[in-house]
């Protein structure tokens, strides 16, 4: 029972007890075998072998994403699936959402002014305020104008009872009342948000709209496909040029929501936790603030309204160091659970259970002293100067192997342009208390404090 009692309410410095116990650890959850990975080879090894295990995201994602979701396809399924989304974040894609992330980030950092002057000017935690913003950003990023602005608190309050219903191991059934059964009803409440935005967004796109959000460049390229087929069907020559990079088939709108649900549960706390800490450690740390924003400055010829555009984020190297060092210092996916399909021999000595959970951790690797010299100072130089950016087999913040972040560009781009914008219209103080270095663990990694802050605005 006690470890099912840690696992409901897990501690940051049990999980460093048991990195720390050797490259491969187990415990016994409930009904559940555990194996913990935590040396960066094994982690790899656990990463790229999708003919053993499979991720899992925990016993309760079946449940809440529902059993159909892609994300739980497995081998040359979830590789097929995977390439038809692939198009939704290359760099031409993420051109097309740029202008909305900015107009919404301006506006959330705006409330962050309210907040403070709402509480007379005191700190209060600003973790979920965060999580509003990001929960903002990616709404607008996924289904775009589609969905209702007052939906979006509503889904980033839901959303906090979907990430409170994802125990690493749960009660197998789901009870009434219990933090599963309120995630349960949270996230179909999303789904059914997101089924309508995508009925709207096809209607948008088959009139011509402007594409502005993945769903609309996802509906676009359905569309580009069909097209395609009907002039193939009618003997119509096509020139290769003008064939669809990518075909693919038409999804209905429950098969769209379900996708896109799954970019944002797999994005809103991973997101919000690199944002808490991003804020944090840029109000404790004035002399990197001061960097970034004359590195911005500079860049837009000290026009601090210029719109961003994907060129100018190329030549923010430091500020992309900055996001880079934040994302090492404090991984927000600290660990990725995996089922084993089959006894997997990871190790000359030793064999994983089939049906055991696999957990590779990331933490390990990024806090890595032989690779990241002094790993414990946040520092970003180390990306221009130091040689962290050759040291890829390190960088698990995002996984490795076939299920690797789909959206970890489009992530960067948005930590990127968020300190940016926030460096020129802000200024914020951290209110220090014992708990702002301590690690809380909620699915992702927080201050234990939640972060104080308060908010004015910057106006030179
Ligand atoms: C700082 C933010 C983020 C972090 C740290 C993060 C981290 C991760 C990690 C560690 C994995 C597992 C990789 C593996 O198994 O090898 C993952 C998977 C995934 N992430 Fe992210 N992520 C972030 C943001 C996002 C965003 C913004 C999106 C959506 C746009 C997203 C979509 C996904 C999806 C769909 C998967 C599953 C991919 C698959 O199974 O093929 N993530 N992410």
């Amino acid at each position: 029972m006690g470890p099912f009692l840690e696992s409901v309410d897990p501690k940051f410095h049990k999980y460093q007890e048991k990195w720390n116990s050797g490259d491969l650890s187990c415990v016994s959850v409930f009904h559940k075998f555990v194996v913990i990975a935590s040396s960066r080879d094994m982690a790899r090894k656990i990463f790229n072998a999708p003919t053993y295990v499979k991720p899992c995201v925990t016993d309760a994602a079946h449940k809440l994403l529902r059993p159909t979701n892609w994300v739980f396809l497995d081998g040359q399924a979830h590789a097929d699936y995977r390439k038809g989304l692939n198009g939704l974040f290359t760099r031409k894609a993420l051109e097309l959402y740029l202008p909305s992330l900015e107009e919404v980030q301006v506006k959330y950092l705006e409330t962050f002014l309210d907040v403070t002057e709402r509480n007379g000017g005191n700190a209060v935690p600003f973790m979920p305020h965060f999580r509003v913003l990001m929960c903002a950003v990616s709404c607008r990023t996924f289904v775009g104008k589609y969905m209702p602005e007052e939906m979006i608190k509503k889904i980033a309050d839901n959303h906090y009872q979907i990430t409170a219903a994802l125990e690493l191991v749960n009660f197998p059934i789901i009870l009434p009342f219990t933090r599963t059964w309120y995630g349960k009803k949270c996230a179909d409440m999303v789904i059914e948000e997101f089924t309508k935005c995508a009925a709207k967004a096809k209607l948008n796109m088959l009139a011509g709209g402007k594409a502005e959000c993945i769903m609309d460049a996802w509906i676009l390229s359905m569309i580009a496909s069909e097209e395609y087929r009907k002039k193939v069907a009618e003997g119509v020559e096509i020139p290769q040029k003008e064939k669809p990079d990518m075909l693919i088939r038409w999804f209905d709108d429950v098969e769209i929501s379900m996708t896109v649900f799954t970019f944002l549960f797999a994005s809103q706390d991973a997101s919000s936790s690199a944002c808490t800490w991003l804020f944090q450690l840029m109000a404790d740390r004035p002399d990197i603030l001061n960097r970034v924003r004359e590195e911005n400055l500079s860049i837009r010829c000290g026009d601090r309204d210029k719109p961003l555009t994907l060129n100018m984020t190329d030549n923010m190297i430091y500020t992309r160091a900055v996001v880079k060092e934040t994302l090492r210092y404090r991984p927000p996916v600290i660990m990725v659970p995996h089922i084993a399909k089959e006894n997997f021999s990871i190790s000359e000595h030793y064999t994983i259970p089939k049906g055991s959970m696999v957990v590779p951790a990331t933490y390990p690797s990024l806090h890595d002293p032989d690779v990241y010299p002094n790993p414990e100072t946040y520092d970003p130089e180390r990306w221009i100067t130091g040689g962290a950016e050759q040291q890829c087999q390190n960088w698990l913040v995002f996984g490795t192997g076939p299920h690797h972040c789909i959206g970890q560009n489009y992530v960067i781009l948005n930590l990127v342009a968020l300190v940016r914008k926030a460096s020129m219209k802000l200024k914020w103080k951290h209110y220090i208390t014992p708990e702002s270095e301590d690690i809380k663990l909620f699915a992702t990694i927080f201050p234990r404090d939640d972060c104080f802050l308060t908010f004015e605005k910057r106006l030179e």
